[in-house]
């Protein structure tokens, strides 16, 4: 499979380049943007023992200085020390604005790596090679970077494009079912917010080995779907935040389990307990939740958790980036293929959420 999708916004214009075997010809891919010059390959424990020598070694081949630096896996890396790190290690090499950074992981190197290429020297030119499904399919693309604070995530960041997105769906054969599975989520709502065939080809994954079956196709229909999505509104002042559908309460109940949920899996838990909810209020069309469940649980994917509606959890859904002048914005489904905005005082929602959860359950 080779298939090029691009990215056209206000502040850079770029391509997605989905390759089966890309990281084989990363040279290639790279040399269609970037001239000889010196490159901060960003990657984590994990990744780099799999995959940095072939890609470092194609990149000397081809005149690019490689400076190799590794972060530990997991989320606790999106924080102030190992962006401190990194922006110390970008200077201490004498990075310039003429060279680069290369993130080769998942959405956590990606998120990291591109936060810290955004603000050394005021920006330095970055390319993504996501390596996870979720990356893949979703943080690769759109240039939100991110790094979480204690009280919330992805609290400090930038909007910052990359100049290219090269995508291998082959890497995916090392990826653990666990982390296959919850990038299958942000896919999950993907295919909900566009409906559709989307939606058909999703209800067709009745197991995690089918997610790995489909996965060059999966990627690309959600691809598709961000670049367009990313394109209309770069910023987020509207349209973008459909992206954040499942996430105020996917945010909230991450955060409240400190580590023990993957992104994906919360994804999972926010869209199903969302649409439960609106569904039960007539905003949502009757059967649409279980549609969605079908398909999570299909993978294996959580519907809820302990963590939902405890106080971390409603403390933690108070710094949701939809939210001004104490109203909040949730995004929600009239039907499969049919979202909306929410708009309601945080405060009222809180009591709403705090009701329902506490009439029906978790
Ligand atoms: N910027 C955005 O638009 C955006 C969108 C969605 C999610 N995110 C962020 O992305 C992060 C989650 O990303 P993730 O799910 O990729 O997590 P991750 O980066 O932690 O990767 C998941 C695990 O898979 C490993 N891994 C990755 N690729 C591999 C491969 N090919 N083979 C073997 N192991 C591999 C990693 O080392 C890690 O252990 C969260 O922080 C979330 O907030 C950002
Ligand atoms: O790209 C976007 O926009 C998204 O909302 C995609 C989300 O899947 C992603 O998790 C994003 O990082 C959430 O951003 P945040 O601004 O809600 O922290
Ligand atoms: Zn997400």
């Amino acid at each position: 499979m080779e298939k090029t999708i691009p990215v056209v916004t206000k502040s850079h214009s770029y391509e997605i380049r989905i390759v089966t075997q890309g990281l084989a010809n990363l040279l290639g891919e790279i040399q269609r943007v970037w001239s000889p010059r010196k490159i901060a390959l960003i990657t984590d424990e994990n990744v780099g023992p799999l995959y940095a020598a072939k890609v470092q070694q194609q990149l000397s081949k081809g005149g690019f200085a490689v400076q190799l630096i590794t972060i530990p896996a997991g989320e606790a890396s999106k924080s102030w020390e190992f962006l401190e790190k990194i922006i110390q290690q970008l200077a201490a090499g004498h990075f310039s604005r003429h060279d680069g950074v290369l993130a080769l992981g998942g959405g956590v190197v990606g998120d990291l790596a591109g936060l810290a290429a955004s603000i050394y020297l005021r920006g330095i030119a970055f390319i993504q090679v996501p390596t996870s499904l979720l990356a893949q399919v979703d943080s690769s693309v759109g240039g939100k970077t991110a790094i979480d604070l204690p009280t919330g995530k992805n609290l400090v960041g930038t909007f910052y494009q990359p100049d290219l997105v090269l995508i291998d769906p082959a890497v995916l054969t090392t990826l653990k079912r666990r982390s296959l599975v919850e990038g299958y989520g942000e896919v999950v709502k993907c295919a909900a917010l566009v409906g559709g065939n989307f939606w058909q080809l999703t209800g067709n994954i009745e197991n995690y080995q089918a997610i790995r079956q489909a996965a060059a196709e999966l990627i690309e229909a959600s691809v598709r779907f961000k670049a367009q999505v990313v394109a209309a509104d770069e910023t987020e002042s509207h349209q973008r935040q459909l992206l954040n559908f499942g996430h105020t309460l996917g945010h909230a109940v991450e955060q409240a389990a400190a580590g023990r949920l993957f992104h994906g899996e919360a994804v999972a838990i926010g869209l199903y307990q969302l649409s439960r909810l609106f569904e039960r209020r007539h905003l949502t069309a009757a059967k649409t939740t279980a549609q969605i469940a079908v398909r999570l649980k299909a993978v294996g994917l959580p519907l809820s958790d302990p963590q939902l509606g405890t106080p971390a959890f409603y403390q933690a859904l108070q710094h949701d980036k939809k939210i001004s002048n104490q109203q909040l914005t949730l995004i929600y489904l009239k039907q499969i293929g049919q979202p909306d905005f929410y708009r309601r005082p945080l405060n009222q929602i809180i009591t709403w959420l705090q009701q329902e959860l506490l009439t029906t359950g978790k």
